[in-house]
């Protein structure tokens, strides 16, 4: 596994060991025998498919306790990996970075206190998540997807959304 980029707050993109050979690939979706996940506790696997084009989900975290690390890996198609770090401690609160996601054999790790979203570049995109904590309704936040003070660089500004995620409120100030 091989660490190539990392952003504000401690999240990064990892291209994952794998074998090629003339059957095909062979590659290692998640294991702990390096240096960056190797205390990570897989609690859900998240297999999700979008349709279209241009479908945005979140950005969307778990309060508290209830605070997820993600582990997003496109399996086919592309999107474009939103995340914003809502830890209001943290010396990078509210800043936002997005990570174009095309190539199954790489992943972007996202640590707790972030929020979460991603808008599919291509129609049938599938997208393959990991959290380290267990889903929990009553725990659910989110923040709209084009909050101005976000300043997220999406890149169309008119995505699908579900009713959900068209109606989260704008950070206050
Ligand atoms: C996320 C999640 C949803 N569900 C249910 C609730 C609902 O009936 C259905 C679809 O949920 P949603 O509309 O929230 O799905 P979606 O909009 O895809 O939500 C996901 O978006 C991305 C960006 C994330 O970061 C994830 O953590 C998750 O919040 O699945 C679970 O049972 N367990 C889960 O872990």
């Amino acid at each position: 596994m091989k660490k190539l980029d990392s952003f504000p707050g401690g999240a990064f993109l990892f291209e994952s060991h794998h074998f090629e050979d003339e059957r095909g690939i062979f590659l290692k979706v998640f294991n702990t025998d390096n240096s960056f996940l190797n205390d990570y506790t897989v609690r859900q696997i998240n297999y999700v498919t979008s349709v279209e084009k241009h479908t945005l989900r979140g950005l969307h975290y778990q309060r508290d306790t209830n605070a997820e690390s993600k582990i997003f890996r496109v399996i086919s198609g592309a999107a474009q990996v939103a995340f914003v770090d809502v830890r209001t401690d943290s010396p990078t609160y509210l800043q936002a970075s997005t990570v174009v996601l095309d190539n199954p054999k790489r992943a972007v790790a996202i640590p707790r206190g972030f929020a979460t979203g991603y808008l599919t570049l291509t129609a049938h995109t599938v997208m393959l998540y990991l959290a380290d904590n267990d889903y929990n309704v009553g725990a659910e936040a989110g923040l709209l997807w084009n909050d101005p003070k976000l300043n997220i660089n999406w890149q169309i500004k008119n995505p699908i959304l579900s009713e959900k995620d068209k109606g989260w409120s704008i950070v206050s100030n």
